[in-house]
């Protein structure tokens, strides 16, 4: 039977890269997670094995490292745009570069003696704790004549614990949900947004100021929107990204919707609605799960429906 190659990509996946500079005698971190992926002119090494025009795994992970050290890591955006440029234009098999980074954020452990009020003057130089569960993304392809940079986060878990309601939905004869007119709405976002730069002649966008003010445009919506349900808080948080920012033009989320049920404590003589003191059973699964994409008007939907895959 004759057989043909499909589509291949090969690489070094998980480089773990922490690069610490200093700054007199105040560090910074920086913390990646680096996964590589090339394509190409790579026919012969399938079908005969033939590693002529193979650069080893091993190399781009060495390039990855020998990168962070000779020209920094100024944002998660730069450092792939630097690496995918480099495997595309120094080796001509190479047609294609996939560079996928998270970034785990640290934060200054605050000195003994230091109020809440903490300008900064009162924190320990060279320490830190890791920030809460929130992983950074970022997902650079480049083929040598355009860009594509999308990025986002994962495991951000924000709630409200009130000004959320589900009503006036369909009810069928299995339909047992009841009407709720002051719920928790919490949820774990994982999010990606795609950026309009397409190529080098393009003026590139701030990456770092760009993740910061996306963040928090989002994280305010999800917290201003008296929300109807988490379909339509979903689709503010996007849209309020559209709004604000000119260099994304295209948001998707993923939200499952952690559910929190009023415990029943009748058979204990306890009375137990959403008025002062209510007590919650936090679900962890079966979960909703509400998924969306929210483009700038005219633009196209390019990142994938399924955020696991990317
Ligand atoms: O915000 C919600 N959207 C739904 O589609 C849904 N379905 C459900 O059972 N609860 C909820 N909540």
């Amino acid at each position: 039977m004759p057989t043909i190659l499909g589509q291949n990509q090969y690489g070094k996946a998980e480089n773990r890269v922490v690069k610490i500079t200093r700054d007199g005698a105040t560090h910074h971190i920086k913390d990646l997670n680096v996964s590589v992926s090339l394509s190409g002119d790579m026919e012969e090494v399938h079908y005969s094995g033939s590693n002529t025009n193979v650069l080893p795994t091993d190399t781009t992970k060495n390039t990855v490292y020998a990168f962070a050290k000779e020209y920094g890591i100024e944002s998660a955006e730069q450092f792939g745009i630097h690496l995918a440029r480099h495997f595309v234009t120094s080796q001509e098999p190479i047609h294609r570069a996939r560079i996928r980074i998270e970034e785990y954020a640290w934060e200054r452990i605050e000195a003994s003696g230091a109020d809440s009020q903490s300008t900064g003057a009162d924190e320990v130089k060279h320490s830190f704790v890791r920030k809460g569960q929130e992983v950074r993304l970022t997902q650079i392809t480049y083929d040598g004549s355009s860009w594509e940079v999308i990025s986002g986060l994962k495991d951000l878990v924000v709630m409200n614990s009130t000004n959320s309601e589900f009503w006036g939905y369909v009810k069928d004869k299995y339909t047992t949900l009841k009407e709720a007119h002051d719920r928790i709405l919490a949820t774990q976002v994982s999010g990606r947004w795609r950026f309009n730069w397409t190529d080098d002649d393009q003026r590139m966008p701030h990456w770092e100021k760009s993740y910061e003010q996306t963040r928090k445009h989002m994280l305010q919506a999800f917290a201003e929107t008296y929300s109807l349900s988490l379909q339509q808080t979903l689709y503010q948080m996007g849209a309020r990204i559209i709004d604000n920012r000119g260099e994304i033009d295209e948001v998707r989320f993923s939200l499952p919707n952690k559910h929190h049920f009023l415990v029943d404590l009748e058979p204990f003589g306890l009375k137990n609605d959403t008025a002062d003191g209510a007590v919650y059973y936090a679900a962890d699964r079966p979960y909703g799960l509400i998924e969306a994409t929210i483009l700038r008007d005219g633009c196209e939907a390019r990142i994938p429906v399924d955020l696991t895959n990317l």
